[in-house]
């Protein structure tokens, strides 16, 4: 077996390349390095530069390499960024899975897992989100990963492979240093930010119906989420071509405000963390708690680190 990661170069997927790498699984990185970083692919692992839209490019690799399944990471993330520069999105998120498809179906690929997310959840107003809720994303962002999840349904019907879709709730922290997520466009980097420059953080929101006002979230470590990653290619890799099409959240199911988490800074970095309340920002929902039920039930992954222990990592990993 082996499985081509298109943006293992990134974030997330450098992490996820790390733990298969690291026991056993074949990996070949394929990403156009837009955002990514050469040094985050470790050594022995090899690195194909290419754009994801390019069927002809994603079809050579599969077939140098002798590719069985891909991880398909390699997409734009950014919420208020979809809104500015929708094509692109429509583009490169819905673009790339299209040309990804295709060159599966140009290869007879039977194993995909995709980068969900609970952006697509929208405004759901439920408790906690649970998979089959009938969704209605109000970002571009969260729309083009909903199409994604929508072509992987229906494409793998024809086409004969399995899929797993994961839609990653707020995702903290780093492994180390080098693989750290060098946007600063979550809450936690910029709480570190602003910690670093002596700014105040600005609490986007203090009057949603919550107990203390923030904004919930589920924050997941990145540890968790890439063992989700191993945990799915595993699944995947032992099941017959064609029989699996699921979509799991990855969260740890507990919510935790923006003063929560504020909080959690200051008790771990011991240093002030100022803060005043302004307006919420457009869209925001109140609370986005993921339902984990299901994950847990099918794949036997459960999340093991909590708050406190993803801000002292990724605070470790900030200040290397
Ligand atoms: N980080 C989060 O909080 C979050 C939450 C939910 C979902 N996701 C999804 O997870 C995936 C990875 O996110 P990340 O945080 O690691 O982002 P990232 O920007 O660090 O990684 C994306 C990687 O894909 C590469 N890439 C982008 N467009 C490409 C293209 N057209 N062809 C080839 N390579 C391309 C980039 O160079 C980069 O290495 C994305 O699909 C994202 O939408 C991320
Ligand atoms: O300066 C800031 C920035 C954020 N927030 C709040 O902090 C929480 C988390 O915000 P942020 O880190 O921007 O994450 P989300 O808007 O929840 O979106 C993230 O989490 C989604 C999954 O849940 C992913 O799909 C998105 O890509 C990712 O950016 C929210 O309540 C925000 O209102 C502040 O109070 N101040």
């Amino acid at each position: 077996m082996t499985w081509l990661v298109t943006g293992g170069a990134g974030y997330i997927g450098a992490h996820a390349v790390k733990r298969l790498h690291a026991k056993g699984t074949n990996v070949v990185v394929f990403d156009d390095l837009s955002t990514g970083l050469v040094s985050r692919v470790p050594e022995g692992v090899p690195l194909v530069v290419g754009d994801v839209k390019d069927q002809a490019a994603v079809v050579a690799a599969i077939k140098e390499h002798g590719v069985t399944g891909v991880l398909h990471f390699a997409a734009r993330k950014s919420v208020p960024e979809s809104m500015k520069i929708p094509v692109e999105y429509y583009r490169d998120n819905v673009g790339g899975l299209v040309s990804i498809v295709g060159a599966i179906a140009e290869t007879g690929v039977e194993r995909v897992v995709f980068s969900s997310t609970a952006a697509l959840y929208g405004l759901a107003p439920e408790e906690f989100l649970v998979e089959d809720l009938v969704v209605d994303p109000i970002s571009v962002y969260g729309e083009t990963k909903l199409i994604g999840e929508r072509l992987l349904r229906f494409t793998s019907k024809t086409h004969g492979f399995s899929w797993i879709a994961l839609r990653y709730f707020n995702v903290v922290g780093a492994d180390s240093p080098e693989l750290r997520d060098t946007s600063v466009g979550n809450l936690i980097p910029i709480v570190f930010r602003a910690i670093d420059r002596g700014e105040t953080v600005q609490v986007t929101g203090g009057d949603f119906p919550t107990p203390d006002g923030s904004g919930i979230r589920d924050y997941i470590h990145i540890a968790d989420l890439a063992d989700a990653h191993v945990v799915a290619v595993d699944h995947l890799d032992a099941v017959a071509a064609g029989s699996v099409g699921e979509v799991y959240n990855v969260g740890t199911g507990k919510g935790s405000s923006v003063l929560e988490v504020l909080g959690a800074v200051r008790e771990v970095t011991g240093l002030p963390v100022p803060h005043e309340v302004v307006d919420r920002r457009p869209g925001d929902p109140a609370r986005g708690v993921a339902g984990v039920d299901k994950i847990r039930r099918d794949l036997g992954w459960t999340a093991r680190h909590d708050l406190r222990e993803m801000v002292a990592d990724a605070w470790a990993a900030w200040r290397a």
